[in-house]
């Protein structure tokens, strides 16, 4: 059984401002991920990680092929599959918290798991928790991240992505810029991620901890079109 299955996806970008000029980015496409497994885009700068990253999630469509994520296509899904998708099933854990305001800490990071029906209490321990992991100060729970460093962002933001334990997860670079500790961190719970089942999609400028959380390599130069001259 695969979670996450990517099959002959292609894309090219139509640059509308530059003439129209189509600029083919991705050519069959094809790698899955089974439960518990964790797979690290690799290749150069430009290769097409973000891109395919941002395709599973359904944030650029795909031009062609197919991406299963549990038994929805998001590249043909109507866009109320994938909200539906996104909340019960595959999380997306980027480097920047997108702030909302005047929301307490507490509840930015339970929020994932009140939309899937977790109880109240239950949910604010588990983000008590892993504030507490992430080494927020207790007295920032209460207050909304929006005034918080970079790094305090950043940790926030991990820990709303790992809050609700989602089949599936895309992880762009997880622990670009924390400290040796908290990164440590990160790593466990990509860790305890995959123990409980969860098929991951990573990208890792870290290369010792791609090293040690990621099962499989995929270069996605592999997937690069030949450029017409
Ligand atoms: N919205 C867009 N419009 C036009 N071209 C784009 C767009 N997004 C990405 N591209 C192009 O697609 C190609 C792949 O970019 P992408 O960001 O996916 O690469 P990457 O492998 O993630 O690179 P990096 O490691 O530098 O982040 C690049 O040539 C880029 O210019």
């Amino acid at each position: 059984m695969k979670m996450i299955r990517i099959e002959n996806v292609s894309k090219s970008f139509t640059l509308h401002n530059q003439g129209g000029a189509v600029i083919p980015v991705m050519a069959n496409a094809t790698f899955s991920v089974a439960p518990g497994e964790c797979v690290a885009l690799t290749g150069n700068s430009g290769a097409g990680k973000s891109t395919l990253m941002r395709m599973i999630y359904g944030n650029y469509l795909a031009a062609s092929g197919s991406i299963i994520v549990g038994d929805t296509d998001v590249a043909t899904a109507q866009p109320r599959e994938i909200i539906a998708l996104r909340r019960h099933t595959l999380g997306y854990v980027s480097q920047f918290l997108r702030v909302v305001p005047r929301v307490a800490t507490v509840d930015v990071v339970a929020e994932p798991m009140l939309a899937v029906g977790v109880p109240r209490d239950a949910a604010r321990a588990r983000a008590e928790e892993l504030l507490a992991r992430l080494n927020i100060p207790e007295t920032l729970w209460g207050l909304s991240p929006t005034t918080f460093s970079g790094g305090e962002q950043q940790r926030v933001n991990i820990a709303r992505g790992f809050a609700h334990r989602y089949p599936a997860m895309l992880l762009d670079e997880p622990t670009a810029s924390l400290d040796a500790t908290n990164r440590e961190t990160v790593l466990s719970l990509i860790e305890e991620a995959k123990a409980r089942g969860a098929a991951i999609v990573g990208i890792f400028h870290d290369a010792p901890a791609r090293d040690r959380v990621a099962d499989r390599e995929v270069d996605v130069s592999a997937f690069t079109p030949r450029r017409a001259a």
